[in-house]
């Protein structure tokens, strides 16, 4: 039962990465962000396959790596580190059968082969594998392989766990039994775990705490929940399916005040004072068609209730599909839209 804690500072050309990142045990933290925010790259360095330019990787008492000052005083290699990994294709050997791959990590640090196979039995079972033991991978379908990866990397009781889109390639039923399985799993064998992933039911579903991260920088963490309710960045609002517009705090006519987005995008702000800038978030189902400022629909596609908008000013805004037929949207229309006030949040920039 031990905790991961990285301070990783790492430079690629013009690409910089800096994150400080921890897990306790029997914690998932999910690490989100863009293709290009640097998850490749701090896996690489928890793994041990990178070594930074500058930074730390603790796993309990042990110290990974270690670089400071351009020098390189500890980096204990990959296979040594006591970190398991899973990611999109599973790692296991085509050749040794289900039970044989998961008794490979038992094996290699010195248990013997008679208690391997029980060890490896009982992990087989643990991942609902148990009848499959003999087979091998080709024998088996994707989700129960990434199955066997699981217990392989469970089987040599690593410290640290990490994920790297492990779901991506299975199916919607079999990704969601995986989901459960691995955060039993990680919470029965108290392993910290890193997850990198794209996906937002990875992280509502599995993470304890989110990790944002946007150009090798965090830029928000905390529980999924708060993080995606209430977005800072556009990458989390967008993964979240809320709506955020950045603009200047204006005062309307009739005294209130509002922000002033680009596209002519005008979105109450009652507990401001004018000046300044602001960002507001808001649920595209809280969006409403009428009147209020005048958009034009840039696209239409069918939303998870009804059908969601794209709009001009990058509105999304989710209508019921009688809504939309009854109004003769199409792409190009002209709309009014408005938000009203107790469905807003605003956030002052400063
Ligand atoms: N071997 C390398 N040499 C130089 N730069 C690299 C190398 N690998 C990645 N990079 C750069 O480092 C940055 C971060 O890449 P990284 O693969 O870590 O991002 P990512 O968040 O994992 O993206 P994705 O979601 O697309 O996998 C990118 O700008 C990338 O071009």
């Amino acid at each position: 039962m031990t905790s991961l804690h990285a301070e990783v500072a790492v430079r690629r050309g013009a690409f910089a990465l800096d994150v400080t990142i921890a897990a306790h045990p029997g914690e998932i933290v999910g690490v989100l962000g863009p293709n290009g925010a640097g998850k490749s790259t701090l896996l690489a360095v928890l793994a041990g396959h990178l070594v930074p330019s500058a930074g730390v990787v603790r796993v309990g008492e042990r110290t990974l790596t270690a670089v400071w000052d351009q020098r390189v005083e500890s980096a204990v290699r990959p296979e040594h580190r006591s970190v398991g990994l899973l990611g999109q294709d599973p790692l296991v050997f085509p050749h040794l059968s289900a039970r044989e791959n998961v008794a490979f990590g038992p094996r290699a640090t010195g248990t013997s082969a008679a208690r391997a196979r029980v060890v490896a039995d009982e992990w087989l079972a643990a991942v609902g594998l148990a009848g499959l033991a003999d087979r091998r991978p080709d024998a088996l379908s994707g989700g129960q392989r990434q199955r066997v990866a699981l217990a392989r990397a469970l089987a040599a009781e690593p410290a640290v766990l990490l994920l790297d889109e492990p779901f991506a390639q299975l199916d919607v039923r079999t990704a969601a039994e995986l989901r459960e399985l691995v955060r039993e799993q990680v919470r029965r064998t108290r392993t910290a775990t890193v997850l990198v992933t794209h996906d937002v039911l990875d992280a509502v579903t599995l993470a304890d705490r989110v990790v944002v991260l946007h150009d090798g920088q965090v830029v928000e963490q905390g529980r999924p929940l708060d993080v995606l309710t209430d977005p800072v960045h556009p990458f989390t609002a967008a993964l979240a399916g809320v709506n955020l517009v950045v603009g200047t705090l204006v005062a309307l006519p009739d005294g209130s005040t509002a922000l002033a987005g680009p596209d002519g995008v005008v979105v109450p702000c009652a507990s401001q004072r004018p000046g300044g800038r602001a960002q507001v978030t808001f649920s595209p189902s809280a969006v409403t068609i009428g009147d209020g400022w005048s958009a034009t629909v840039v696209d239409l596609e069918p939303g998870t209730t009804g059908v969601r908008l794209r709009t001009s000013g990058d509105v999304l805004v989710d209508l019921p599909p009688a809504q939309v037929a009854q109004l003769g949207l199409h792409v190009g229309a002209q709309v009014r839209l408005s938000v009203p006030a107790e469905h807003v949040r605003v956030r002052p920039l400063t």
